[in-house]
């Protein structure tokens, strides 16, 4: 059966047609800050977990495997979402400089209306220090294509500059455990062996 990908995240769609799955994607309506408020001090990967489950579970599917997913960065003590402005994205930079970038990814598998498969993955991203002048020029390009992407950057993109060493998958880093998701899709038949 068709995978249903609860997401309007191009990055996770780009990630599944490139594997050569077959999905269709809908939106999750999903208030992923009330949700954040809810879970207020979990572990930062039990928040992106609870995220993507709640995006399969939004997505009302009697029979179809429905996935979800959700990333989110952590530096020191301090939970990111996208940032929501290029001055927000700016202090996002300034708080990320000469840090290491916790990147969290999850992915729920729902079916029949219970969440039947989860996983979480980390990706740690040692930044450089920036300079202001770097910040800014960065976002002159950058602004508005990174306000749909948590740590604001695409690292298929000018993104990587932010970078001196990146350590866990790429596919993390883009925002989905993709290489766990297509085992879970092989061992609930969707995919073959
Ligand atoms: N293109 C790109 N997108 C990235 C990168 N890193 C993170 N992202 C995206 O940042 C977004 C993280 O925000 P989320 O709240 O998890 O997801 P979303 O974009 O709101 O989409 P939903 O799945 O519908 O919730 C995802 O769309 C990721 O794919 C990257 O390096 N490149």
């Amino acid at each position: 059966m068709t995978l249903v990908l609860a997401s309007k995240s191009a990055s996770r769609a780009a990630m599944l047609a490139a594997a050569g799955v077959a999905f269709e994607a809908r939106p999750a309506r999903v208030d992923e800050r009330a949700l954040e408020a809810q879970l207020g001090a979990a572990p930062p990967d039990q928040v992106a977990l609870a995220l993507a489950e709640a995006k399969a579970l939004a997505v009302a599917e009697p029979e179809r495997p429905v996935l979800g997913s959700d990333s989110l960065v952590v530096v020191g003590d301090r939970r990111f979402d996208k940032p929501a402005s290029r001055e927000e994205a700016a202090e996002h930079l300034r708080a990320f400089s000469g840090r290491v970038m916790h990147l969290h990814s999850a992915a729920a598998i729902a079916r029949g209306g219970s969440v039947v498969w989860r996983e979480t993955s980390l990706a740690m991203l040692h930044t450089r220090k920036f300079t202001e002048d770097f910040i800014q020029t960065y976002l002159n390009t950058e602004w508005p294509a990174v306000s749909h992407c948590v740590g604001v950057f695409r690292i298929e993109g000018p993104g990587v500059q932010l970078f001196d060493r990146i350590e866990g998958d790429q596919f993390t880093v883009l925002g989905m455990p993709l290489l766990a998701v297509l085992g879970a899709l092989r061992d609930m038949g969707e995919l073959p062996r």
